[in-house]
């Protein structure tokens, strides 16, 4: 008797709470019902589409949102996932403070990150923004030429080495100029990683994206004590001591040059004295872990994306001689056929050049899909209301390969960038930073930088590579990439 009481109550404890959790996510169940996707199943809702390779996993989302009218709903298990391509819901989206917090999602990357910008949020997020976006303004990043010239010299010397000795991965000696280049100018330390070769911080920085990744991707890594019994659990412990241990060393020698300078610090120093000065000047405002979290955020932020869309670039210039013998004349009416370092006068110039490199950033925009968590019911307009919970997916691949925007959705084509083209097109077409309080703090840097490598390269180089753009198979980990590399073959420039 005792017992059948025990289970009846039990019973309607749990109807209860059943009923009660149904109800409270009603909303979320009458928006969803209302909007195009595919069929979801019980319990997993569509999260079976998951279960395949990794690397199929960019074309698997890009193709399930190319089937559906936009805006579109998803399941991720009871996660309610809602999906646009209308650029007038995306720059409602991103331009909104409501959208501004990041979706639970990025808490495996937190694990690294902390509370630096990519993975924050809430109101420290806020007013850490608001010291750290400025530092990277025109005169910082303009001012940092020399440094970035310096390791790109390096970096052309190397990759001497490579001409007509056939096909190599151009990523593997470039990752290490830009890691140079982050080294000096973000964390004020000479790392020389292209003379000297990877050090344990630099491998446990390139291993974060990866265990990160793999987490993300397989459910049954998700709760914690299932984790904690794994070698990915024991790999992340060892990644983030080896990097804590380094910044702790690049912070304390920070402290040590801003005593011995008198804190004589100023706009153009490294971003690390300028924050570690504030920090001098404004006592509680970031916390030690806090500065630890910025410091490696903008490392891994700046090295791995500027590495990529480099690496892109010179594959597609291989591709598509055409094109590279356009952005060659430019750079020769600019420096002549004798190599010569860069000045911002130059990078101004360098107008066919920035097309090639917005053309690559649309064709692989670093962030394919951005997440953000709605934190109050919104409405952006009659076919897109927002329920409090829901995930707000903005599909920036499917976006940048969209044909009413784009003449030539598939392959590079840097005259999408023509003036014209431009003024014709929404400007929320073309988001590869994102866009509004969320966007990316790095783009004058990242341009800057960019330039300064490519500009060397192309004085020095002709390079070639096979195939075309749509024969590039994508994946995605924390970032896009190839599958296979960024494949080139280099010969020395001969001016005619
Ligand atoms: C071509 C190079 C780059 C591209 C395409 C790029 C792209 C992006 C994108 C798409 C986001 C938004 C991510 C999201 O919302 O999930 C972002 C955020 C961010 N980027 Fe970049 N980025 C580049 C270079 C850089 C550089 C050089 C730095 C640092 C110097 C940097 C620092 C950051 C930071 C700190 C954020 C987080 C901003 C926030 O949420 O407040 N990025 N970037």
């Amino acid at each position: 008797m005792l017992t059948f009481f025990i289970f009846t109550t039990f019973l309607l404890i749990l109807a209860t709470w059943i009923l009660k959790h149904f109800y409270s996510r009603k909303k979320l169940y009458v928006i969803a019902n209302k909007m195009h996707g595919p069929m979801a199943y019980p319990f997993i809702g569509n999260a079976g589409l998951f279960i395949c390779r990794d690397e199929e996993i960019l074309s698997k989302i890009y193709n399930v949102i190319e089937k559906f009218e936009s805006p579109m709903r998803f399941w991720v298990g009871p996660e309610l996932a809602l999906i646009t391509t209308k650029l007038n819901h995306i720059q409602r989206i991103l331009s909104s403070p409501k959208f501004y917090h990041k979706h639970d999602l990025y808490r495996f990357v937190k694990s690294y990150l902390g509370n630096g910008l990519v993975s924050g949020s809430g109101p420290t997020y806020k007013k850490h923004r608001r010291i750290i976006q400025p530092l990277f303004n025109l005169k910082y990043c303009t001012n940092q030429i020399e440094i970035m010239q310096k390791y790109t010299d390096v970096c052309m010397k190397n990759l001497e080495s490579y001409v007509d000795k056939g096909t190599f991965d151009i990523h593997l000696i470039s990752h290490k100029c830009f890691v140079d280049i982050i080294g000096e100018t973000i964390l004020g330390t000479k790392m020389n990683i292209q003379k000297n070769g990877y050090t344990k911080f630099c491998k446990s920085a390139i291993d974060m994206y990866a265990n990160g990744f793999t987490r993300l991707t397989r459910p049954w890594l998700h709760p914690d004590f299932i984790y904690k019994f794994t070698n990915n659990y024991k790999r992340e412990k060892e990644i983030i001591k080896d990097i804590k241990d380094f910044l702790n060393t690049v912070i304390a020698s920070s402290w040590q040059r801003r005593s011995l300078n008198n804190a004589n610090i100023s706009d153009v120093s490294p971003i690390i004295d300028q924050i570690g000065e504030y920090i001098n000047q404004n006592p509680n405002s970031i916390s030690n872990t806090d500065f630890i979290s910025h410091m490696i955020t903008l490392f891994a932020a700046a090295e791995d994306t500027m590495t990529i869309i480099t690496s892109f670039v010179c594959l597609c210039l291989g591709m598509y001689p055409e094109y590279q013998n356009k952005a060659v004349e430019e750079v020769r009416q600019i420096f002549g056929t004798t190599p010569r370092t860069v000045t911002y006068e130059d990078i101004q110039k360098l107008e066919y050049l920035d097309m090639c490199i917005k053309d690559v950033e649309r064709l692989c925009p670093i962030a394919p899909y951005i997440l953000r968590q709605c934190l109050e019911d919104e409405e952006i307009n009659e076919s897109l209301k927002i329920p409090k919970g829901a995930c707000v997916v903005v599909p920036i691949f499917n976006i940048h390969r969209n044909p009413e925007l784009w003449k030539n959705p598939l392959h590079f084509y840097p005259d999408h960038f023509l003036p014209e083209a431009v003024s014709k097109r929404h400007v929320y077409g073309f988001v590869p930073f994102s866009a509004g309080p969320r966007g990316c703090i790095g783009k004058i840097f990242a341009n800057v930088c960019l330039k300064t490598f490519l500009a060397n390269f192309l004085q020095r180089f002709e390079v070639e590579a096979d195939g075309k753009f749509p024969d590039v198979k994508l994946k995605m980990d924390i970032s896009t990439r190839p599958i296979d590399g960024y494949k080139i073959r280099l010969k020395k420039r001969v001016w005619k």
